[in-house]
């Protein structure tokens, strides 16, 4: 973790307290800034050069455990969705995590300041609901571009002998300004499973994909790299992953909406969840190995060309 420098009054990392006084981390860089809640492990913003927020957080995002927050990057772990023993999403979104001050080392050395390492491990009364001891380090960097990376190591440290296997999402909602006008490129021809049929399997068309309704599909094997083009922003999200094969593409549209207590009736237009995950093939850890998985966001200006969006040349350059 990084502490405040003398030679500039800009403090890289800030430890203090957020809505319904819940320990909260600010990290900033030159111009942009990121927030994390203990609770949860939870980013709940993140902003720009310009200072505007480019997560969305419901206006009726309840900040009261054991309710997940409603908006910014939930972490889903170790069950994504309801398919499973365990409650929808799993419990890492509703724990409270600690910071850890010195984690085990990357494999590469990290020049960023605004970065904080969170962990969470289980409670005994954790493993009455998952009988696994595990350690899960979750470390959350703002680069010197703005960019948000989230990179979480999962480790099985069973005594027992015991392997145990998860599913995962950085359950990541994006700020929009109106879903009409927003384009997914890079998840054309893919598979997807789709939860609104039974979790039955189907091939993305050639298109980028638009939204006219309620989506809650799960693309399986995609390609490392996904934009989310706002056109009416003129805005486009890049969402590069490793580890994470799968990604999962949800908006609830109006009745659903309607149906959420901590959502409100409109604000479907304004988000959309594109989640790096992994879902399809569930992770197998055995005691003493560790997984990763990472994803990184970028917002970057939209090109246009005659008028026209150019997703390619934004999927294209690296
Ligand atoms: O309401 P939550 O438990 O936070 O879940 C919100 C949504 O998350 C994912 O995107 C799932 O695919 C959806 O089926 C679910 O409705």
């Amino acid at each position: 973790m990084s502490t405040a420098t003398t030679t500039s009054d800009r403090v890289p990392v800030e430890f203090c307290k957020g809505i319904n006084g819940l320990d909260k981390v600010i990290l900033r860089e030159v111009r942009s800034s990121a927030e994390v809640y203990l609770y949860g492990g939870h980013v709940t913003s993140w902003k720009n050069d310009h200072g505007e927020e480019l997560l969305f957080v419901s206006s009726k995002a309840q900040f009261k455990p054991p309710k997940a927050i409603r908006g910014g990057i939930p972490i889903c772990f170790p069950q994504f969705g309801g398919q499973g023993n365990l409650e929808q999403h799993g419990f890492a979104r509703n724990k409270i995590w600690s910071v850890e001050t010195d984690p085990p080392p990357f494999p590469t050395v990290n020049s960023n300041k605004a970065f904080v390492d969170l962990i969470l491990k289980p409670s005994e009364d954790d493993m009455k609901t998952w009988p696994h001891s595990y350690e899960f380090r979750l470390r959350i960097t703002l680069g010197p571009g703005g960019d948000l990376m989230l990179t979480s190591r999962i480790r099985n440290t069973n005594a027992d002998g015991k392997p145990f296997t998860f599913t995962f999402a950085y359950h990541t909602y994006f700020s929009v300004s109106d879903i009409s006008e927003v384009r997914v490129e890079g998840l054309e021809t893919i598979d997807y499973l789709d939860n609104l049929q039974n979790r039955e399997r189907f091939t993305e068309q050639g298109d980028a994909i638009t939204f006219e309704g309620e989506v809650d599909k799960v693309y399986v094997s995609t390609p490392t790299k996904i934009a989310i083009l706002d056109h009416e922003k003129k805005r486009t999200f890049v969402l590069r992953k490793d580890g994470l094969p799968d990604a999962v593409v949800w908006n609830p549209w109006d009745k659903k909406a309607k149906a959420m207590a901590d959502f409100g009736d409109d604000e479907y237009k304004h988000m959309l969840c594109v989640e790096a995950a992994v879902v399809e093939k569930p992770i197998t850890l055995k005691p003493g190995e560790e997984w990763k998985g990472r994803q990184e966001l970028s917002a970057v200006p939209s090109s246009y060309c005659s008028g026209q969006l150019d997703p390619q040349r934004v999927l294209q350059s690296s």
